[in-house]
């Protein structure tokens, strides 16, 4: 499979059970993610395994902090050889600039830097709670619009704000979703979902997907059924 679309939450908290199932799967089918759960455990060398292996890896740390700390951290992602590296939108333009600068050195190797908008786990009650009285769709046009602005390469977004987005920025920004749910699955602590065939229906990049495939019964099936899907 050219350019595999799922991105796979590998939130596991044992590392063997981790790499028995990445043992079990193939790059072409997939690319990994490592969160704050895996990295906390298990750290950069965790990371380094997995890019041995020729897996494209997504490292999620959701980096927010002055813009210094972050272009930093970006840097010290990008030396671990990832795919691609995110911040949290929210952390401003400047610090966003600061990140792309600093990730500028790596050249045609430099990972991909996205941001986040607003987490797929927040609905309009959770928003207003933050004192942001928007709409989440508006919110994350707002967020969405910074980024690109800034001139990082696309956004952590739920698949219910990509139409809007593919049509506002331009089918080149690039749009990561989480928040993915096959049918049947359980939702879990997510707000704002779409399965994976409505996803890439409405345009999205790549889709992050961790507990349909990860606490499936049989993992590689749970993945298979999923590319079959979208295929
Ligand atoms: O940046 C992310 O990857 C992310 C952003 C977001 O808004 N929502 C979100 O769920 N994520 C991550 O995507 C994964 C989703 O996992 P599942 O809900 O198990 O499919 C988790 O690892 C989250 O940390």
């Amino acid at each position: 499979m050219q350019d595999p679309k799922v991105v796979i939450a590998l939130d596991f908290d044992v590392k063997k059970d981790a790499l028995d199932f990445v043992d079990r799967i193939d790059p072409s089918q997939c690319r990994l993610k490592v969160g704050k759960e895996m990295f906390t455990y298990f750290g950069p060398e965790f990371v380094g395994t997995l890019v041995a292996k020729k897996f494209d890896v997504f490292l999620d740390l959701k980096f927010h902090d002055i813009p210094n700390t972050v272009a930093k951290a970006c840097i010290a992602a990008a030396d671990l050889g990832v795919w691609m590296v995110n911040v949290h939108a929210s952390g401003g333009e400047d610090m966003m600039i600061r990140a792309r600068e600093g990730l500028a050195q790596f050249g045609q190797d430099k990972p991909h830097l996205i941001a986040v908008t607003v987490l797929t786990s927040m609905d309009q009650r959770q928003l207003s709670q933050i004192g942001i009285q928007s709409s989440p769709m508006e919110h994350v046009l707002t967020l969405a619009s910074l980024t690109k602005q800034a001139g990082l390469d696309g956004v952590v977004c739920s698949a219910q704000e990509a139409a809007m987005l593919k049509e506002t920025l331009g089918k080149e920004f690039m749009l990561v979703t989480p928040g993915i749910r096959p049918q049947g699955s359980d939702v879990g602590d997510q707000k704002r979902i779409m399965s994976p065939q409505e996803a890439m229906q409405v345009g999205v990049d790549y889709l992050v997907i961790g507990r349909p495939i990860t606490q499936a019964a049989n993992p590689v099936a749970a993945l298979e059924a999923i590319n079959a899907s979208i295929a």
